[in-house]
């Protein structure tokens, strides 16, 4: 017997006012019953070149305002460059701390006050550096008719599982944006470990 459950689903869309504008926010469920969201802004024509931000989940950073990471501040300049482009796609990926999930983080974060760095503490617990996923974004994308795209990353793996999926990246734009005290030896580590295309000199 074959399974014929789909294992992306498009389930509904409303309106999304935010401090930044009026944005649309769009649900979509894996089969695994796993739920991620997509805010657009703004309208395009199939084959127009649309800004994107590819986001992982980072409660910490994105709503509880830590500056131990940059995610929160790369979500708000994401939103914000969408709005003064007057277009654009967020894909908010529910998969926290590359994809360890949140208490995981959390253990990796103790790990990470005794000395280790990012990467050691997720290999300390067994896990990845990046257990991420992206596979939903090639659906997500094509039910929000965008094929070509301005990708806002620093990150090439993202670029690449975009690639790999069929979705054209026009230009990838580096989002630089949140560098703390806090979290300058975390983004030296992507930089040095998880080939993030950090600028060197703001590391310094
Ligand atoms: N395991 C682990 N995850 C972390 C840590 N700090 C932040 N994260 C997670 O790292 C992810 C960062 O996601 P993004 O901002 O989308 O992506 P990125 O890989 O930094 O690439 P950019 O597009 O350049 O921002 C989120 O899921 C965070 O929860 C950490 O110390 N350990
Ligand atoms: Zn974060």
């Amino acid at each position: 017997m074959t399974d014929n459950t789909p294992q992306f689903e498009y389930v509904s869309a409303a309106k999304l006012p935010t401090r930044f504008g009026e944005f649309r926010i769009h649900g979509f469920v894996e089969a695994s019953g796993q739920e991620h969201v997509a805010l657009t802004y703004g309208d395009w024509q199939a084959d127009e070149a649309v800004p994107i931000r590819i986001h992982s989940e980072c409660l910490t950073g994105d709503s509880l305002f830590s500056t131990r990471c940059d995610c929160g501040f790369q979500l708000e300049r994401a939103l914000q460059n969408i709005v003064e482009h007057g277009k654009g796609v967020l894909l908010y990926l529910r998969q926290e701390g590359r994809g360890i999930g949140l208490l995981n983080k959390i253990k990796a974060y103790q790990l990470q006050d005794t000395g280790m760095d990012t990467v050691e503490a997720n290999l300390h617990l067994g896990f990845d550096a990046d257990l991420r996923e992206y596979s939903i974004c090639g659906f997500m994308l094509d039910t929000l008719n965008v094929k070509n795209v301005i990708l806002m990353t620093n990150n090439p793996r993202k670029a690449k599982a975009l690639e790999d999926l069929g979705v054209n990246i026009i230009e990838r734009k580096p989002i630089d944006h949140g560098l703390t005290e806090q979290n300058k030896g975390y983004l030296k580590t992507k930089t040095e470990k998880l080939g993030h295309l950090f600028d060197p000199h703001l590391l310094k």
